[in-house]
């Protein structure tokens, strides 16, 4: 069996293309704007490369979009200032610090002090409760991006067996929230899990989301299974140079799987895109506006 290539990048340019749709008919109807704030710690290059694109993004489909530079060494007191002044912002609708922050900062502290109703990042430990328990929340983008393409594909996931590989905050443990409230059978493994082969080797869809390149292969693969690769490690080529692989060993895994999720151009464009749509959702909330469908979990 040769996969079908679930394309990210196309369906995340469709997701844009429908909230910039609703971002028109917002400003029409109710002349409301959304603005999405993004705080950017650091030089982290790969960080610089994602918030540049979420910038030009949000301009893209016709959103305010705010940036805020920070120095590396900024103080906790200082970024807990600058999200405060966000929070109180009513023209900035999303707030999202991008990951990692310098080692001196307090992930959770900061994230936590986001307000949840701005937080298009999901990361909240109140957007976290309410995802676990089934209730109306913000949902991780990464997570909300793969279900969207799931559903694409399958049209219903009811019944069917899902293995995320990875236990992050971040990924893993929202990815298996949602499959879970799209009544898949879940199992949460990881790189302790043991004989891991044969625990994926049961699963209809296969989320790699473990952080170590293309360590997935196709002999895990139960024959037409689903496999989301959420990895993106950079690798050296043998010839020289670099190149970017996922969780997933792409070219067995295609060999045995029904549809796979290529990297580059598979789950990262989604997670730009269901940032736009989470923000747009979190506008509509803010102003008691209907949410738009199909953009949400
Ligand atoms: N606050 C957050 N920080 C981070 C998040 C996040 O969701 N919120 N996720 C990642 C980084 N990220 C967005 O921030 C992100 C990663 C990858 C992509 C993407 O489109 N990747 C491309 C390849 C890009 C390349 O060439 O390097 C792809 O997979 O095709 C978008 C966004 C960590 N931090």
């Amino acid at each position: 069996m040769t996969a079908t290539v679930i394309d990210g990048k196309a369906f995340a340019a469709k997701v844009r293309g429908q909230v910039a749709e609703h971002v028109a008919k917002l400003k029409e109807e109710h002349g409301i704007t959304p603005g999405l704030a993004v705080v950017l710690v650091g030089e982290d290059p790969a960080s610089q490369v994602y918030v540049k694109s979420k910038g030009k993004m949000t301009v893209e489909v016709g959103m305010k979009s705010v940036e805020h530079r920070m120095d590396e060494n900024v103080s906790e007191a200082e970024l807990l200032a600058m999200v405060q002044k966000l929070n109180d912002d009513p023209t900035i609708h999303g707030i999202l610090v991008q990951l990692p922050l310098p080692g001196h900062l307090n992930s959770d502290l900061v994230i936590n002090s986001i307000d949840p109703a701005k937080d298009v990042d999901g990361f909240h430990i109140s957007n976290v409760g309410l995802l676990g328990t089934g209730q109306k929340s913000m949902v991780p983008c990464t997570p909300l991006g793969s279900l969207m393409m799931l559903r694409d594909h399958h049209g219903s996931l009811s019944g069917l067996n899902a293995v995320v590989i990875g236990r992050s905050n971040i990924v893993g443990k929202p990815m298996a929230q949602l499959l879970l409230g799209d009544s898949c059978t879940v199992t949460i493994a990881h790189s302790r899990t043991k004989d891991l082969p044969s625990v994926v080797r049961q699963a209809d869809i296969v989320v790699a989301a473990v952080g170590r390149p293309q360590m997935v292969l196709g002999d895990w693969i139960k024959p037409g299974a689903t496999v989301i690769d959420v990895g993106i490690n950079r690798i050296d080529k043998p010839e020289g140079g670099t190149r970017l692989v996922g969780d997933a060993d792409y070219d067995s895994c295609a060999a045995v799987a029904g549809a796979i999720t290529p990297v580059p151009g598979g789950v990262g464009p989604m997670t730009i895109a269901c940032l736009l749509a989470n923000t747009l959702t979190a506008c509509c909330r803010a102003n008691g506006l209907t949410e738009p469908e199909g953009l949400t979990a």
